[in-house]
């Protein structure tokens, strides 16, 4: 049991000035910022910054501050260490341990700049993953006065200043073991309160709101600016004690923490601050989600169970999402769960897996009756848990359990197309859809026939598309197209025009929204209710192959080397198969090559494939398609659809438009760079 009281603890608080209790914080357009303990220091500094504003060092100081302290963390080596402490400060110590009121200073800046550092670095794989490739510069051994908790990092917000008492007994009962309760409770109560209105005291008497009209405000969309020149700008702040939940990074991952804030805004007094907060942070997604988590045990290294719970339950508890669990008994197990469950009970399906419990989950709800409305509710995403991830890739940015998490409660849900595969054993029946990819020979071959590598991880199909390339295999086929784009030049002409309309989302971690941009045609954000009419197929198998589908040369096709056709970036961590894929172009990305390409003009294409950039080499054949027929030639081959075995018959595909409702981060698929290729 916490003592909340010892003399120990009383002792070292008599030389706290009381306004150390709780950081006091503002709340901007970034985020929340943290200001130091010296309330004139931040104060000076904000308004320094709004009279400067008028010059070209407008861009903000706090946001500055906030990118050099990064760096000079990482960079000075101090970035663990004070990771540790803060760790330390919120979770099981006491202050005591924290020696001084300097080093207490510094911690909780740090505690915020390390939950920065997080931030920028969010283990995506666009960004470096080293400490010593941070773009930040130095700051010259200084800390910051000021950082900012992004609204993209924060879960929670919620009041606790109803009441000295009733603030200590509800910190203690829901958290009776953290330090939270042991420090800031325990020792704290009185300071709360007679630090709180010694702040106010002060801030009354000496600050006021700056007037610049460029200082950056809180809102930046118009109704609010025309309010804002409304408001009193000599009118006091707003001042609220606020429990802030956000997700601070700790070693690879992040874990959700707590902060109480006394933070200060400018919004009229009728702006609940706790909703504005919540509003910011959750804005254009979805709050409290309703989960259905399908968890594959056998997927990947055969951790998803524990991955689930130690990585990503914190962060979905922590926002408040409500999650059911079914745990995959059987190959196929999913596409009966996703037949049978009920569909109003949920919005999101979640597969901590591998790609294929999420194939198996869309083909499950494709053959429900009610398939318009599901596909209309439910979004479908995917915890990093297999030994791919293309999906989590693709859509969340990154192969990390904790951040996909992150970007599960924080992204925006977009209906992308889907491929609809019919061969001749089951399209009478149902047909497949598939989200990911359709390959046929030398890959297919690399990734079924390497399953039983699992546990080695994404490697295993490096590994096997090397092994048969060396062998120079090749898969003789014939192949019908129904071209978007044929070439190289038309293909990053579409790309480019389509591409555009994909960059309307406001940034994830900044949220620094481009109001002409918003929703700009084509953007994510036009949502359409799925009805019968989506599933319908332009092209039936049984109808043969159109008259206007081309065919492709059979001088290639009979020496055929990959067939690999995609919609997502990714197909795992560090392959990017699919450089122009997008998420709605209402088109299938299609690579082939000749297998009698010599291995010396192989090896480097192989090796282009982490950047994308070896579909710019000439013996690769990059094109977009709207539909294809291909025909096996060969008898002991396969197909591979989104990483499943398919029967060695002819296969035809077309793209069904914005069908699947999935979670992208900030809008769109991760970067991939091709527009600068
Ligand atoms: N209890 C189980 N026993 C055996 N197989 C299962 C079980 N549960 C699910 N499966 C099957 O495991 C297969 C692989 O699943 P998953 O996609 O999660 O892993 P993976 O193949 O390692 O990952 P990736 O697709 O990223 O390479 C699926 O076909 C699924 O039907």
């Amino acid at each position: 049991m916490v003592k909340l009281n010892s003399n120990k603890h009383r002792s070292k608080k008599q030389h706290w000035p009381k306004e150390r209790t709780y950081n006091r914080a503002l709340l901007t357009e970034e985020g929340i910022v943290i200001k130091s303990n010296n309330i004139n220091e931040a104060y000076s500094n904000l308004k320094r910054n709004s009279v400067s504003s008028l010059g070209p060092a407008q861009d903000s100081i706090l946001r500055r501050s906030f990118s050099n302290s990064t760096s000079a963390f990482h960079n000075s080596g101090e970035f663990s260490r004070f990771n540790d402490l803060e760790s330390t400060h919120t979770t099981d110590e006491t202050p005591e341990k924290i020696l001084s009121n300097a080093d207490l200073d510094t911690l909780e800046t740090a505690s915020v700049v390390s939950c920065i550092t997080c931030l920028s670095d969010t283990h995506s794989i666009t960004s470096p993953r080293t400490s010593g490739d941070l773009p930040y510069s130095f700051l010259n051994g200084k800390f910051p006065i000021n950082t900012v908790i992004p609204f993209g990092r924060i879960l929670h917000a919620k009041y606790i200043d109803r009441s000295l008492s009733r603030r200590g007994s509800d910190i203690k009962r829901k958290s009776p073991r953290s330090s939270l309760s042991k420090t800031t409770t325990g020792n704290s109560i009185q300071s709360v309160d007679s630090g709180r209105s010694t702040i106010n005291e002060s801030f009354k008497d000496a600050y006021e709101f700056p007037t610049s009209p460029d200082l950056k405000t809180f809102h930046s969309n118009t109704s609010f600016n025309s309010e804002l020149k409304d408001v009193n700008f000599n009118r006091k702040y707003a001042k609220k004690l606020i429990e802030i939940t956000f997700a601070k990074p700790r070693r690879h991952d992040i874990i959700p923490k707590r902060l109480i804030l006394d933070i200060e805004s400018i919004l009229p007094l009728e702006h609940d601050l706790v909703t504005e907060i919540l509003n910011r942070s959750y804005q254009g997604t979805r709050r409290n989600r309703k989960i259905l988590a399908i968890i594959n045990e056998f997927g990947g290294k055969g951790n998803a169970k524990k991955l689930y719970f130690s990585k990503a339950k914190p962060i979905l508890a922590a926002s408040r999402c409500k999650v059911d669990i079914v745990f995959t008994e059987y190959t196929g197990h999913a596409i009966n769960v996703a037949k049978e469950m009920d569909i109003n009970k949920y919005d999101t399906i979640v597969c901590a897996s591998g790609d294929g419990i999420p194939y198996e989950i869309i083909n499950g709800l494709y053959q429900r009756k009610d398939r318009a409305a599901a596909f209309s509710k439910l979004a479908i995403t995917q915890l990093p848990c297999g030994s791919a991830n293309a999906m989590s890739v693709s859509c969340h940015w990154t192969d990390n359990v904790s951040y996909a998490a992150l970007s599960i409660v924080k992204s925006k849900e977009v209906q992308i197309d889907v491929v609809c595969c019919s061969q001749p054993s089951y399209f009478s029946t149902s047909p497949r859809l598939s989200f990911l990819s359709q390959t046929y020979g030398l890959i297919a071959e690399s990734d079924i026939n390497t399953e039983f590598f699992r546990w080695i991880g994404a490697a295993r199909f490096e590994i096997g598309v090397a092994f048969n390339i060396l062998q120079k295999k090749k898969y003789p086929c014939e192949l019908y197209v129904k071209y978007q784009a044929r070439n190289k030049n038309d293909l990053k002409e579409f790309y480019l025009k389509k591409h555009k309309s994909h960059q309307a989302w406001p940034n994830f971690n900044s949220y620094d929204i481009d109001p002409e941009n918003e929703f700009t045609e084509g953007s994510s954000d036009d949502f359409q209710e799925i009805t019968e009419e989506n599933f319908k197929l332009k092209y039936p198998y049984q109808e043969g192959i159109p008259s206007d589908w081309e065919r492709v040369s059979p001088e290639l096709t009979k020496n055929l080397g990959i067939f690999y056709t995609g919609k997502m970036p990714y197909i795992a961590a560090d392959i990017k198969f699919f450089p122009a894929a997008l998420p709605t172009d209402g088109a299938i990305d299609m690579v082939l090559t000749d297998g009698r390409t010599a291995v010396t003009r192989m090896v480097p294409i192989l090796l282009a494939l982490d950047k994308g950039s070896h579909v710019l080499q000439p013996e690769v054949i990059h094109s977009k398609v709207l539909a294809y027929r291909i025909v096996p030639k060969g008898n002991n081959t396969l197909f591979s659809v989104d990483g499943e075995k398919f029967p060695n018959e002819p296969l035809q595909a077309e793209v069904l438009p914005r069908l699947c409702k999935v979670l992208l981060r900030n809008g769109s698929f991760v970067e991939t760079a091709f527009n600068n290729m």
